[in-house]
């Protein structure tokens, strides 16, 4: 709701109250409406204040409200009529003021902000675009460029950028309603026929078809298969070539295509998934609600390798005081001016002093006995892993929180080489650890509660986005990508080309392909760990043996090109060619294609001709099948969690909302006959065969997403 008073005598101050963000819902909209019609009718109200309570303008639309049956005053005439007010509307931004938010702002005469808000029309993050006249008002007030910039980003611009930009008239470090109230009695009675935006003639590019294209042309390269950003720049367009009226029509005709897309409703179950993961809970039943974290504010990190060098910069940005061990002279020594460097150019980026003296080193890793947590990061080798935890087990202080970033190894097994097993839990960051998002919290069976809860609220305080899930090998992220990576090897044996399945996999809207990814990460990576799980076998050996091994079909494909010292970007040869070792542009290589036909003719198999959605398919729905079984575990809580860390750690396409998600707009029959059909022609891939409770939830319906934990919950208690 809104409500509606009157302050310093004749400013009608108009007050958002819908918490938490203060949604532009379908009872608020019908408040606004009200207030403003008492506003403008109030013979002593001069001019107007627009204001959100709790600290905050407005988080936009409800998007609860998006996918139901929308009711309430629309926004379009809502603003219109504010602009059209003949009393001055002045909107106090504090907080946000995100899409539609700032919309509404953008219909109000004049806009102070407080220094602290953020301002940004980032409906393009949700699957749309800014429809309530955000397209037409923006680049009237701050020009093409500019708008285009903000509205296909939907980035969040700071007060001070916005009042550069010409978004907002005046920047208060002081109370902002009180300021705006000001404000607001300085221009009563004031002519308003120049502060009507959508009255602007937008300011026209001088080459507007040439500034289109390469915008276009821009947009379409990094929406990876996006139509939300694209329909930005078209609205846009309408606003830089037509008359106001005739460009808000082509907004809404825009919008109507992108607002029941399947895009829109994937980005708007992200938003959601995003906020859900938050509140985790265990199989034990504990849970985020009923589990204190204890505060960290002082933090260890072992091992500065590329892991360890970025954990120790994050944990340094997000304010704590950080001890670095490294025990070998050389790394120690390189360590300790990458780091500097790491932080200096982050601190640069933020405009502000990189926090050096936050962390101190040592090559001695009794440094540590006095911090909260410590966060081990030294190479993925278990005895060297479980060394250190006995070590860290005797050295720390007591309720010293013992973490482990560990990407596949057993956590429970490290918990066991300690004295207090409950306070271990995995910590695994994604490389650049300083960088990425994404962060999975790993409990054990006897990691208690405290310590979840304790690493999720930390991983928030380096602005990670946290997803606590089970152990077992891989967790849920590289458990998933197994199946993956083996059916891309599959591909290769059968006839396809590293071009092909990456072509595909990014026409889907993966950054990169399974093959440019591998040799971006290095090839000798997962050469080691298949050499540790015993399953390399040196050589070119044939005969129908030379493919399987411990039972199940197994490709050495991977395997021989490292026998050749093909490691990758970093050698210069992998599945590609690079002009030289570090070069990232990945080429064609006649080599690998010939080594392709001798490896088909030795194993006698006859190449055949595939297609992108062989290739689709057969990756996605391994690693889908795997999902459900982490599901059917209770590895991960529920598909959101799996969802966010494929997005946030592996560049799922967000617009797909994620593999579970996606399963469930494929549809679940379909992904369970496509498995039963692979598994039929390749009785030798294990992962192909589809997983009980996808069957099970086939046979239940097909329940949607949003409805699968609790129909987990129901078919566990029926077993
Ligand atoms: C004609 C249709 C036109 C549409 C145009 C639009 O306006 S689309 C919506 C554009 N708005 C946004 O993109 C803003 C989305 N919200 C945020 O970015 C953030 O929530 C925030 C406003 C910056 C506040 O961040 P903070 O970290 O303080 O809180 P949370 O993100 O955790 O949010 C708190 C709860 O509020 C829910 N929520 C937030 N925004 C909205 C919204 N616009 N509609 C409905 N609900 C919203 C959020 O989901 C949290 O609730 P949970 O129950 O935890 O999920």
């Amino acid at each position: 709701m809104a409500q509606f008073t009157r302050v310093s005598r004749s400013v009608g101050l108009i007050t958002l109250q819908n918490p938490p963000v203060n949604a532009l819902s379908a009872v608020t909209r019908q408040g606004i409406v009200d207030a403003v019609k008492s506003a403008l009718g109030d013979p002593k109200v001069k001019s107007v204040v627009i204001c959100g309570q709790n600290g905050i303008f407005c988080g936009g639309a409800d998007i609860k409200e998006f996918g139901t049956n929308i009711t309430g005053p629309p926004l379009v005439p809502m603003i219109h009529a504010i602009e059209a007010s003949n009393k001055p509307v002045v909107a106090a931004i504090e907080g946000s003021a995100f899409g539609g938010g700032l919309e509404l702002a953008l219909g109000c005469h004049y806009r102070v902000a407080h220094s602290k808000a953020k301002l940004g029309l980032t409906e393009v993050t949700l699957g749309l675009l800014p429809a309530a006249g955000g397209t037409q008002r923006l680049p009237r007030l701050i020009g093409v460029p500019a708008a285009l910039n903000l509205i296909t980003t939907g980035r969040h611009v700071t007060a001070a950028e916005a009042l550069q930009l010409g978004i907002v008239d005046q920047v208060t470090d002081h109370n902002t309603v009180d300021e705006a109230v000001k404000f607001a009695l300085s221009v009563a009675g004031k002519s308003l026929d120049a502060r009507r935006i959508s009255t602007y003639p937008c300011p026209r590019p001088s080459d507007v078809d040439a500034l289109f294209e390469e915008v276009m042309q821009k947009v379409r390269q990094s929406a990876r298969g996006a139509i939300a950003p694209i329909a930005c720049v078209q609205a846009v367009r309408a606003a830089a070539t037509l008359p106001y009226s005739q460009g808000m029509e082509r907004e809404q005709e825009l919008m109507a295509t992108l607002f029941t897309s399947g895009q829109a409703r994937a980005l708007q179950y992200c938003f959601f998934a995003q906020r859900a993961v938050g509140r985790w809970s265990m199989p034990s039943g504990a849970r985020w609600d009923t589990s204190k974290p204890r505060s960290i504010r002082k933090a260890a990190v072992i091992g500065l390798g590329t892991m360890g060098r970025g954990i120790a910069v994050a944990l340094a940005q997000a304010g704590l005081s950080v001890v670095a061990v490294e025990t070998q002279e050389k790394q120690f020594t390189e360590a300790k001016k990458m780091v500097s460097g790491m932080m200096e150019r982050g601190a640069k980026r933020r405009g502000t002093a990189p926090p050096l003296d936050k962390i101190t080193y040592s090559q001695n890793i009794q440094a540590v006995a006095d911090v909260d947590l410590v966060i081990e990061a030294v190479f993925e080798d278990m005895a060297l892993k479980e060394k250190v935890f006995q070590q860290l087990s005797t050295i720390c202080k007591q309720g010293t929180f013992l973490c482990t970033n560990t990407s596949a190894l057993d956590v429970d097994h490290l918990a066991s080489q300690t004295r207090n097993p409950e306070l271990v839990v995995g910590m695994h960051f994604f490389a650049p650890a300083h960088v990425m998002k994404l962060l999975e919290v790993v409990y054990g069976p006897r990691s208690s509660p405290q310590a979840v809860a304790t690493a999720m609220q930390l991983g928030k305080k380096m602005g990670k986005v946290s997803v606590a899930v089970g152990n077992c090998r891989g967790f849920v992220g590289n458990r998933m990508l197994k199946p993956y990576l083996e059916q891309a090897l599959f591909l290769l044996e059968e006839g396809a080309t590293p071009e092909l399945v990456d072509g595909a996999l990014e026409e889907f809207g993966f950054a990169l392909g399974v093959f440019k990814m591998s040799d971006l990460s290095g090839l000798d990576v997962g050469w080691k760990i298949r050499k540790g799980d015993g399953l390399v076998e040196p050589g070119l050996a044939s005969g129908p043996s030379a493919r399987i091994r411990q039972g199940r079909r197994y490709s050495p494909l991977g395997d021989l090109l490292c026998e050749q010292g093909r490691f990758g970007q970093k050698t210069g040869q992998g599945w590609y060619r690079y002009d030289k070792p570090g070069s990232r542009v990945a080429r064609y290589d006649p080599w690998l294609h010939s080594f392709l036909e001798e490896y088909r003719t030795q194993h006698g198999i006859v190449a055949r001709r595939m297609d992108q959605q062989e290739v689709l398919e057969r990756c996605l729905y391994a690693l889908i099948n795997e999902g459900f079984r982490i599901l059917e575990d209770g590895i991960a809580a529920g598909p959101e969690d799996i969802d966010i860390i494929y997005v946030f750690g592996y560049s799922w396409p967000r617009h797909r909302g994620g593999p579970m998600f996606y399963a469930s707009m494929v549809g679940l029959a379909k992904v369970l006959k496509r498995l039963e059909h692979y598994h039929q022609a390749h009785p030798d891939i294990p992962y192909m065969q589809p997983c009980n409770l996808l069957r099970r939830l086939v046979a239940s319906g097909s329940p949607p997403v949003h409805k699968w934990k609790e129909a987990i919950k129901k078919l566990r208690s029926q077993l």
